[in-house]
């Protein structure tokens, strides 16, 4: 029945661009402060609210929200590669129990999940296989975007349904704050990213190696100021991480994707992980905030958060 939470940015570019050392030590110093809570939190399971970017999920068939009963990891940017330990039955459960609460939830018997599910992973425990992990896809790179107040919802119907187990879960979620890395929009992409983003499953190392060192480019060129991607938004940012702090989740519903994008850029869609898993905690109980880190890194195409917080 416990249920704490840890909720992250992540970025793909954390071992290919080196920010100035203090921001580097800052970063690991949160990274340390984040381990040190899950240690001591000591999860059974944990729940993983997490984008993707087009590595295991497509325009083939793009749902809002997804149970994985299994996963495996792709190993994009390096990050681990190789099956999650899924309690399958109790992912079954999980998404039963979502659909009788009147939420619709997608299910996958074979989800590949990428950095954005694995790197909080590794961070917290080493090894994605270190926890049992039940992976939860939040669509936040695809549009179209399901409104705040259903990725609410869901959290909450997940949520209630930890609360009903015999268990200490850690929810995490996953991505965000703004940033708007050049990953392909359907909208604008020409026919050969249109192929990749319609089913780009399992592409040859060369084209992975290829697709990734384009966005290590941008990185150098956004944190040399050449870049045209949209800037980070720190005052975003700390707006949306109060936000999370209050606990008054039902704000988020006045975040809009239009909004956002033009705000905080394409990839701020991922902060509905953050909705999703503060919506879970809140459903459990009131919540407490334990430790807020906030710093807009341009080398990681990422303004950088992290928030922990317990039931209490
Ligand atoms: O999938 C990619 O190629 C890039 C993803 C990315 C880049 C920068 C910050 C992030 O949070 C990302 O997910
Ligand atoms: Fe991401």
């Amino acid at each position: 029945m416990p249920v704490a939470l840890v909720c992250m940015s992540h970025s793909p570019l954390l071992d290919f661009v080196e920010p100035a050392a203090d921001v580097r030590a800052a970063v690991d110093a949160a990274f340390q402060q984040a381990r040190a809570f899950a240690a001591d939190f000591d999860p059974t399971l944990v729940v993983s609210f997490a984008p993707d970017h087009y590595n295991g999920f497509f325009y083939d068939l793009m749902p809002p929200f997804c149970v994985g009963y299994e996963a495996t990891a792709v190993g994009d940017y390096g990050s681990q590669a190789g099956p999650l330990r899924v309690p399958g039955e109790l992912a079954e459960s999980l998404a039963q129990h979502v659909l009788n609460q009147d939420v619709d939830i997608a299910i996958s018997r074979r989800m590949e999940v990428d950095h954005g599910a694995v790197q909080p992973l590794e961070i917290l425990f080493g090894d994605i296989t270190a926890r049992p992990v039940v992976p939860v896809f939040v669509n936040g790179v695809a549009r179209p975007f399901a409104p705040m107040r259903r990725v609410r919802r869901m959290g909450a119907a997940i949520g209630k349904y930890l609360a009903t187990l015999d268990e200490r879960v850690l929810v995490i979620g996953s991505g965000g704050l703004s940033h708007d890395p050049p990953v392909p929009q359907w909208a604008t992409a020409h026919d050969a990213q249109r192929a990749m983003l319609l089913n780009g499953r399992h592409p040859t190392d060369e084209a992975r190696a290829a697709r990734q060192q384009r966005v290590i480019e941008a990185a150098r060129q956004f944190a040399a100021g050449t870049a045209t991607i949209r800037d980070l938004n720190p005052d975003w940012d700390q707006r949306f991480m109060d936000l999370c702090a209050s606990g008054d989740l039902a704000a988020a519903d006045a975040l809009t994707p239009e909004a956002m994008a033009e705000e905080a850029g394409n990839s701020a869609h991922e902060v509905r992980t953050w909705v999703a898993a503060f919506s879970a905690l809140r459903a459990v109980g009131t919540y407490t905030v334990d430790y807020r880190f906030y710093r807009p890194i341009p080398e990681f195409i990422a303004g950088f958060g992290l928030m922990t917080a317990h039931i209490g």
